[in-house]
This record gives structure tokens, sequence and C-alpha cells, in this order.
């Protein structure tokens, strides 16, 4: 087992420095794997709030923008590259701290921390190409007129983010915003708030310019929301449930805010008969026990053709009583435990309440019996499932999969599809004009052919109806952060001629 690392005890990240609470409040960082209290993080609220987005419009106007908003997107990519070499430093007191606090297997948490320094990089080389999409001009049908567009940041950005990949999901949101040349609050969860901590560390060694990323920790009802009013904050990028964010959409549509919300998902992924058992019961079982399933993207309805059912749920089975569940330092640990009390509570009653609706569970369903402690939940495979069942329609959010039958593609196509979610969806087959069919047919902002779950950095990331809009990684991930400007010519010498001249007399 690794090492118990020191857990450093930090402040709110603001301006550049180190600050304590207004209220002196603090709150407990709890190992979900042993329910020991190994820490505390800051609590802020309104007056941190404040003082947080006072600091980021300060860093957004600093000498005209000279030095961050409006420098080479060059000169920004410098600090971005800088992060991401710290990471890398820090990678295994980042991974562990990130297992400790959240629960997830040390492994996943390595690579979550390489998708964090990917991630930088990756927005440190669009911050550069930035550069040379400024002045885009623009073809217009006449010649006294030239137009040009400029990209510009949208200015003080305030993010939430959730704690099923605490600083891989700040990430996706700092590294495109910093990118374009926006500046920060960023208020992580509650639950797994160390990470993002850290990350303010990390910005004072590579002497980011104070003010441009603030981190403020804190309850969600006390820092998040007057971060999502904030009438000084331009834009909120919120990922997490989509009752919360239903709230921030709220909160900002007083100020006409622009939002971006990446929420809740239910998504399918489809097995056709005509594929390699194995091989694609090892998909489904990492689209929905990878993370203990605390994933928006999780796979975790599972469609089966008949033909194929049984055989494929013998399997998956066997295979699932394979998985190493245990403290996430444990080396081979396949799944830790969920993040929280409140969420294995909740991923209980998801379970009981299936039950009692007459669904079958197939496998686990209960605490691991050799794990005393901790909020363990063996890996949960429920069958008999009737779409108006809640396991079939509610986001559980936790290691337990929903499966289904069916007989045709469309039957399959429109089981996928009965969801108030559109986040992703998945299907395995060997047909591959099957699956580029299937691909159009899902109501989802991702498909996973022959997979489910792998995330590229460059790829857009998002979802339709009650999973949320706008897109985050690739080009769209920059976007998000970006307002377009156009610029308009009048280049003829003759004059306008649209009002009489007055009389030269
Ligand atoms: N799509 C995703 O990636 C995630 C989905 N969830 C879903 O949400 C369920 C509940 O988990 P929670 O941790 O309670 O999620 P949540 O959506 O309440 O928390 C996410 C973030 O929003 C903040 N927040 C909470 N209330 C707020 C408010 N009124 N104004 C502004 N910010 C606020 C939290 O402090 C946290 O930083 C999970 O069981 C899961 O189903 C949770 C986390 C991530
Ligand atoms: C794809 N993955 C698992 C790396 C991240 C998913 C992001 C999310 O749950 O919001």
């Amino acid at each position: 087992m690794a090492a118990q690392p020191t857990i450093p005890r930090r402040g709110l990240f603001i301006g550049g420095g180190w600050r304590e609470p207004s209220l002196g409040r603090r709150l407990p960082v709890i190992n979900p794997a042993t329910e020991a209290t190994i820490g505390d993080i800051p609590a802020a609220t309104a007056e941190d709030v404040e003082i947080a987005v006072a600091a980021a419009r300060e860093a957004f106007s600093r000498d005209g923008g000279r030095h961050w908003s409006r420098a080479p997107g060059a000169v920004r990519a410098k600090f971005l590259r800088a992060i991401a070499a710290k990471i890398k430093d820090r990678q295994s007191d980042l991974a562990l701290l990130e297992a400790l606090d959240s629960g997830k297997p040390l492994d996943e948490a390595n690579g979550d921390m390489d998708d964090v320094a990917a991630c930088f990089e990756y927005y440190a080389d669009l911050a550069e190409a930035l550069d040379g999409k400024q002045r885009s001009p623009i073809s217009l049908p006449m010649e006294n007129f030239k137009s040009h567009t400029l990209k510009e940041p949208i200015g003080v950005v305030g993010m939430i983010t959730p704690w099923n990949y605490p600083l891989l999901m700040a990430t996706w949101k700092v590294a495109p915003s910093l990118a374009a040349g926006c500046t920060t609050v960023l208020k992580p969860s509650e639950l797994a708030s160390l990470t993002c901590l850290e990350l303010g560390a990390i910005c004072t060694e590579v002497g980011l310019p104070p003010g441009v990323l603030n981190i403020i920790t804190g309850l969600g009802p006390e820092a998040g929301a007057p971060l999502s009013s904030h009438p000084d904050v331009d834009k909120v990028a919120f990922t997490g449930s989509t009752e919360t964010g239903k709230r921030i959409m709220t909160a900002a549509a007083q100020m006409v805010k622009p939002v971006s919300l990446e929420l809740g998902g239910k998504s399918a992924l489809i097995v056709f008969d005509d594929v390699d058992i194995d091989k694609a019961v090892e998909w489904a079982m990492f689209g929905i026990f990878f993370n203990a399933g605390q994933v928006c993207s999780a796979t975790s309805r599972l469609l089966l053709h008949e033909k194929i059912a049984k055989q494929f749920l013998d399997r998956l089975v066997a295979w699932t009583k394979n998985i190493k569940v245990s403290d996430p330092l444990e080396e081979g640990c396949r799944l830790g435990s969920v993040v929280s009390e409140g969420q294995y509570e909740k991923i209980k009653k998801f379970i009981s309440t299936a039950r009692s609706e007459g669904a079958t569970i197939l496998y686990g369903g209960a605490r691991p019996q050799h794990l005393r402690r901790g909020f363990f939940i063996e890996p949960t495979i429920i069958t008999d499932v009737s779409t108006s069942m809640q396991i079939w329609r509610e986001e559980v959010f936790g290691p337990v999969v929903c499966v289904k039958e069916f007989r045709t593609e469309s039957e399959a196509v429109e089981l996928a599809n009965d969801t108030h979610y559109g986040l992703a969806g998945a299907v395995i087959s060997n047909d591959q004009d099957r699956c580029e069919r299937i691909s159009k047919a899902l109501h989802s902002g991702i498909v996973w052919i022959n997979c489910s779950q792998p995330t590229l950095v460059q790829a857009p990331w998002g979802g339709n109806k009650r999973s949320g809009f706008g897109r985050e990684l690739g080009e769209w991930g920059l976007e998000n952060y970006l307002t377009v400007k156009q610029v308009t010519k009048y280049c003829s010498d003759e004059p306008w001629g649209w009002y009489q001249p007055p009389s030269k007399l």
C-alpha cells in the first residue's frame, strides 16, 4: 500500500495568495474508503466570492489586458505548458490525494493526472493557434466594405465542478478558459477539493499572474450559488447534477449570463448478437464499473440482443466476480468506494427500490462482505427491468447496471433513446453499417462504437436534452470561452449618400 501523505492545509486561493475564509469556517475531508477525517478545506461564503470575483476582474483588465487577456496566445501557452509540467512532476502525490479524497482506485487517479497534464498541453497548442485565427476576413458580396472577426476572451468565468473527476473536470474548464485569455473563479465540489487547491499551489510555482485563476472551496448553496448569480461574472460553466444545473441556469438568466451545462446521463450500451462476447463484456464493465459508475457518461443501461443475452449475462457475472474491490490504494484495485456516505445511501436506495419494483438483483447489490468500513458497494447487475422502473429512468451514479433484451435494431434504438437525458450512447457489433446507422439514430452528444467511455481531449464532449448544452474539449471547448466580434470597415472614398446634403449656400 502507498504511504499516506500529509494532507496540505490550504486557504482559499485568491489574487495569487492564500486567504482564510471570511467567516473562518472549514469543512472536513473524509476518506470515503476508511470513513476517517484526514484534513479540512476552507468553506467560502458570499463575502469570499466577492473578493475572488474582484481579483479575477482586476486580473482581466490589468494594464489594459496587456499581460493576460489581450496578450498573444503564445504568452498564455507558456503558462499552460508550465502547469502541465508541474502536474507531471507531482503526478504521484496528486493521484494519491485524489484517491484518498474520492475513493477511486489509485491506478484510475494516476490516469486522471495523465489526462489533466495532456489537457493543459493541448490547450497550450490551441492558445498559440488562436493568434493565427485573429482578423479572419469575412467574404462579402461588395467591395466598399471589409469585415473581419476577432476572437476575444469572454471575461471573468465562474466554474462549478463535481467530485467524480475532481481535478480533471476542473481542468476541462480551466485549461481552455486560460487559453482563451479569460480569468476564472473555480468552485470545486466540497466532497473532493484537495487536488484543485493544489492547482493553486502550482499556479504560484509557475508564476501565473495573480487573480487569473482563483480557487474557492465551499458548499454549493454558500459558495456556488453566489458565484453563479454574481453580476460581474460573465459566464458560468458547470458540470454536475441536472437539478443543480437548473438552479444555475435560473440564477444566470437573471443577468442574461451565458452558461454551459454538462449534466447527468442514463446512457445505453447496445450489444448485438454478432460480437465476441468476452470483449463486449469487458467494455460493458468498463462502461459502468469504472470510477464506480460515478461518471456522467456511464453506460448504465445495457441492452442485449435476445440471442446472446443469457450467455452474455453468464460471462458478465463471471467477469464481475473477478473485479478486485478494495481500498483504492491496494495494488490491482479495480473498484474503490463511492465518494461519500450520502452517495452510498442514495445508491443503496436505488437498489432497494429496484428490488421492490420487481427487478432481479442478478449480482451484487450490497456492501462487499470483506470490507467493513468505507462506502463500498458491490458491482451490481439488475435484470427483469421494465421501462417504467426508477432504475431504468434515473441516474444512479454508482456501480449499478440495469439490463434489458431487444429483438430488432429499431427496438434497441427506441430503448436507448427512451430517456430525458442525451449525453452518450454506445453500440457493439461487427456490422459497421449497423454501427453507423445507430450512431446517427442515437439522441446523444457522444457515441462510442465497439467501446464505452474512452475520451479524447481533441473530440467534443457534451450532451443534448436534460444532459445540458455546450461542448467541452477540442476546439469547441475553447470556443466556450471566446466571444466573436465582427469589425466592419467602410473603405470607399465615396460619401454614403443616404441623406440629402445641406445646401452649400
Ligand atoms: N454529471 C456529472 O458529472 C455529475 C453528476 N452528479 C449527479 O448529481 C448527484 C448529486 O451529487 P452532488 O454532489 O449533490 O451534485 P451537485 O450537482 O449538487 O454538485 C456539483 C457542484 O455544484 C455545486 N452546487 C450545489 N448546489 C449548488 C447551487 N445551488 N448553486 C451553485 N452550485 C451548487 C456543488 O457544490 C458542486 O461543486 C449525483 O448522485 C449524480 O447523479 C454529480 C456529480 C457530477
Ligand atoms: C470520460 N471520463 C470518464 C474520463 C470522464 C467523464 C466525465 C464526466 O463524468 O463528466
